[in-house]
């Protein structure tokens, strides 16, 4: 079994180093291989996505992915910014569903910046497609407009498009995955605006049909973000397209406590998939050693998980960092009073002790040095 390490840019190098750590000492048979993607990726090779990686990422078995970009490139030509590694490589692989899980453990109840009865236990489930919509369709680009408000006018327009295909098979994903947990779907749409997700909703009712067991219901996106800051409780699987993913994504991470919690799973239709936190590449705090890595580290867990047979494995990764989120340590994101803040290497060296079974301070020093 082979892992691609893709680190990227910013906080990618430092929190991909502390999952790595942690999937070092499980001492697994796999094979790991790093290469460079994003903004490291077009200093050294003049690609975010240089052939050599993606070629990588495609034989290996999972990708674990740490984020892309820079404020310093956004005036490079899109096709060339870090951002366009990682949507070519959920592309080129195919990795149409995006997990996103959304779990608040009960340490962390009180970082939440909602209050805590309405996240405590919460465990939610956020189903994105991940290759389709806004984000990939085509035409796109900048013209002079010849007809609207402003004829003559310059203008920039994007295409907003999902086949049947698509959507059928991300509706499967959803109601499989709702079968495993508490049998509801919501399905998230603009469908009383938006032609595309109309076609979305009667596709979901369709597919629906062959999961009688699941409850389905539906949700215009404006009212799911009210209601996910209003009562998360309420919702079992999430289904959504991919720009609204990314929206409500965001927001459900702060329903447990920070961003840097929330890992994701984006897979193709042979398992073979991509592990990455759900945040970016988070500049402004980039080269302090600050950055939460649990997301990634999480997130490696789901990769043992779903694509590499490994489920003893993830479930001990998710057991020590429990654990160490019981002894009461935390990264600046997730800190409250009375906890022991500490840094992105203290914590991921914290979640190595855990594993090996010494959970003491004095151990995590030691480790930290050797
Ligand atoms: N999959 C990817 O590679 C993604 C890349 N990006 C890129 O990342 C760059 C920054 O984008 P932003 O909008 O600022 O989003 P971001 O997710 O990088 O950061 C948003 C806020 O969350 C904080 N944050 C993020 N991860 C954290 C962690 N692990 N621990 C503690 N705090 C954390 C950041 O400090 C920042 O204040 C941009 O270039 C963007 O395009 C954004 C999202 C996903
Ligand atoms: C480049 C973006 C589409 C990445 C992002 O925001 C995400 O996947 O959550
Ligand atoms: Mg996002």
């Amino acid at each position: 079994m082979k892992i691609a390490i893709l680190p990227g840019d910013g906080i990618g190098t430092e929190i991909v180093a502390e999952a790595v750590k942690v999937l070092k000492v499980l001492d697994l048979s796999f094979e790991m291989e790093a290469a460079l993607v994003g903004g490291a990726a077009y200093e050294a090779h003049g690609h975010p996505l240089p052939e050599s990686t993606l070629n990588l990422a495609k034989a290996a078995d999972a990708v674990l992915f740490g984020a892309v970009g820079d404020w310093k490139y956004d005036k490079l030509e899109r096709a060339l910014r870090p951002e366009q590694a990682i949507l070519g490589l959920r592309k080129n692989l195919g990795l149409f569903a995006n997990f996103r899980p959304a779990i608040c453990y009960e340490q962390l109840t009180h970082a939440s910046s909602l209050k805590p009865e309405l996240v405590a236990g919460l465990d939610i489930l956020i189903i994105r497609e991940l290759t389709g919509d806004i984000y990939f369709g085509q035409p796109r680009g900048r013209r002079t407009a010849v007809d609207g408000l402003f004829p003559g006018a310059e203008e920039a327009f994007d295409t907003m498009r999902y086949s049947r295909p698509e959507v059928e098979r991300i509706a499967h994903v959803a109601f499989q995955a709702a079968r495993r947990r508490n049998k509801r779907v919501t399905s998230v749409d603009k469908a009383n605006v938006l032609e595309t997700f109309q076609f979305w909703k009667d596709i979901m009712i369709e597919v629906g049909q062959q999961y009688p067991d699941v409850a389905l219901d539906h949700m215009y996106v404006d009212n799911a973000a009210m209601q996910l800051v209003k009562a998360p409780k309420k919702f079992d699987v999430v289904v959504t397209g991919n720009m609204f993913g990314d929206i409500l994504s965001d927001e459900a991470a702060m329903l447990t406590g920070s961003i840097g919690m929330l890992p994701s799973a984006s897979l193709n239709d042979r398992n073979q998939g991509l592990y990455e936190p759900s945040h970016g590449s988070a500049p402004d705090i980039a080269g302090q050693g600050v950055a939460n890595p649990l997301a990634t580290i999480l997130s490696a867990a789901m990769m043992l998980r779903y694509s590499l047979n490994q489920p003893e494995a993830a479930d001990r990764i998710e057991s020590a960092v429990s654990a160490v989120l019981s002894t009461g340590l935390r990264t600046g994101d997730i800190w409250s009073e009375g906890t022991q803040r500490v840094g992105t290497r203290e914590m991921g060296d914290a979640v190595v002790a855990a594993l090996v079974g010494n959970t003491s301070g004095k151990t995590i020093t030691t480790m930290t040095k050797s």
